[in-house]
């Protein structure tokens, strides 16, 4: 498993070492000493959450405010999305940045987004499931939802045609006006 800090070096991405065979393939999804070593965090995580998604839909940009904040590990196994994180911590220098990273079922690539962070991704292929570990149990009356087209934020989602959102989705606020992490 290779670990690549991103521009905002807290988000990491990670490469699995995959073995392919006449068989198929095997690779260690997750190894809590290879995360602890790349992100210097031992976490606990203690959610699995799995989605489906059509071409174009968009979810995101969400987060959960603290205590019940979450890092997110972040994968898909059949697909692909372009994933988002943006930096909402006030005191962070990268305050208001986002990275993303193409996440496939073919790259196996993995996003490591730690809490203080809204996530987010658009499908690119007719289906997506993406699965992902979270350090804090869902938590709706903590969940906050920033829009995912904040020109102050200016997320290129790589995705050329207007996105698909939920209700929720449609209604998220602008950066200035959301309850960020100091
Ligand atoms: C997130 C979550 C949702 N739910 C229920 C609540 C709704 O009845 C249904 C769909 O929820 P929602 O529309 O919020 O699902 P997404 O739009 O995929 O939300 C997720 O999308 C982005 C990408 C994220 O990073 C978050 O993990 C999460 O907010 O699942 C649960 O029961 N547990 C959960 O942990």
């Amino acid at each position: 498993m290779q670990a690549q800090k991103m521009d905002i070096p807290d988000v990491v991405l990670f490469t699995p070492r995959v073995f392919g065979d006449e068989r198929g393939f095997f690779f260690e999804s997750y190894n809590q000493q290879v995360f602890q070593e790349a992100t210097g965090i031992k976490p606990e995580f203690v959610q699995d959450n799995h989605s489906r998604s059509q071409k174009g839909v968009l979810r995101g940009l969400h987060y959960q405010l603290p205590p019940h904040a979450q890092g997110k590990l972040v994968r898909i196994v059949a697909g692909e999305v372009f994933d988002v994180a943006v930096d909402i911590r006030r005191g962070s220098p990268f305050f208001g940045k986002w990275v993303g990273a193409v996440l496939s079922g073919e790259n196996k690539h993995q996003l490591w987004i730690p809490p203080g962070f809204a996530h987010g991704f658009v499908t690119r292929s007719a289906t997506a499931e993406c699965l992902y570990k979270t350090t804090a149990f869902y938590a709706p009356e903590s969940e906050r939802c920033i829009i995912w087209n904040d020109p102050d934020i200016g997320v290129d989602w790589h995705y050329e045609d207007p996105p698909l959102l939920s209700g929720k989705d449609l209604q998220g606020c602008a950066l200035a006006d959301a309850e960020v992490f100091e």
